[in-house]
């Protein structure tokens, strides 16, 4: 049986097991619920702290998670991206009182409080810096006025608990995180149900990126029309009754399909319509 980690509280938890059913797997109903097995499938889901993830697949104990890009640096645990989920996007920064620090090169032999110390360490090595890193568990935003710290370092999604705490960002973002699914590294690949989660996983993220469009046009227009929806393989053409004209069908990305159909429409293709996609293979 697969056994799977998913974040049990917290920003990516909703979205994981939304996530999850729409790939057509079993999710515990109750979220006080720790395991949850879903034996058509022949997989168990077991629920916990998104930070605690990465080392559980890491050791080799669970055979898949979703967590967070910057959860999965800051264990330094020996596990892989093998999917970006497409969810959970924020950004992890660096931020300070104003006109305290403007530039990351004033960073070093600073105090940086963050709740996260293996991807600011990280970071420091890399720029070759050496400062105080002040580990803390949450609500880092307050330590730079309590004295603790001079500099934070924190995930940013809106911005507004910085402007809250009266802090501005500094630079450009330490990295940019969002929910990835993740193996131990040098894992087998050829776990047939492991492969069979991550193209139910992909079918998802497709069909939230797609939708599917048809219409109507005159067989001579056909080459211009199938110029702007060239699908993902190729369109589906037939014909129809009405001598002269076909239907076309083809996959678009969501956010064109309005601009796409206003072309179709002016090129003289008509009953255009857009579906939205519940699943699929690719
Ligand atoms: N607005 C956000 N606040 C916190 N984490 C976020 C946000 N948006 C995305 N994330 C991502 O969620 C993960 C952190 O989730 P985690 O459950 O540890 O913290 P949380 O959502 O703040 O929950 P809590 O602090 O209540 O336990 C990280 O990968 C982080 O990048
Ligand atoms: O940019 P924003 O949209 O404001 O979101 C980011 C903030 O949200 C999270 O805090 P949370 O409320 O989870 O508290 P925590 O620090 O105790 O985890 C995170 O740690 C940041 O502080
Ligand atoms: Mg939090």
């Amino acid at each position: 049986m697969l056994r799977i980690a998913i974040p049990n509280k917290g920003t990516l938890s909703a979205p994981a097991t939304q996530m999850l059913r729409e790939a057509g797997y079993r999710q515990r109903t109750d979220p006080k619920d720790l395991v949850c097995r879903d034996e058509p499938n022949d997989v168990e889901f077991f629920y916990l702290r998104p930070r605690d993830i990465a080392t559980y697949v890491g050791s080799g104990d669970l055979d898949l998670g979703i967590t967070g890009r910057d959860l999965l640096i800051d264990a330094g645990s020996p596990a892989e991206e093998v999917l970006d989920l497409n969810f959970g996007g924020a950004t992890f920064r660096f931020a300070a009182p104003p006109e305290t620090i403007t530039s990351p090169d004033e960073i070093g032999g600073r105090r940086i409080a963050t709740a996260y110390p293996g991807v600011v360490e990280r970071h420091l090595t890399e720029r070759g810096l050496k400062a105080d890193v002040v580990r803390l568990d949450g609500a880092v935003e307050n330590a730079v006025r309590l004295g603790v710290a001079d500099v934070v370092a924190d995930v940013v999604e809106t911005g507004a608990t910085l402007r809250q705490a009266g802090l501005v960002i500094i630079g450009e973002p330490i990295l940019r995180s969002s929910a990835v699914l993740i193996r131990r590294v040098g894992a087998p690949t050829n776990n047939q149900k492991a492969e069979q989660l991550l193209r139910r996983l992909h079918g998802v993220l497709v069909a939230r990126r797609y939708v599917m469009l048809a219409y109507d046009v005159r067989a001579d227009l056909l080459d211009r029309a199938t110029a702007l929806t060239p699908g993902i393989e190729s369109p589906t053409i037939s014909p129809l009754h009405r001598e002269g004209w076909v239907a076309v069908q083809a996959m678009v990305l969501r956010n064109d399909v309005h601009q796409i159909m206003d072309e179709l429409y002016d090129l003289g293709a008509r009953a255009i319509l857009v579906t939205a996609i519940d699943a699929c293979r690719l």
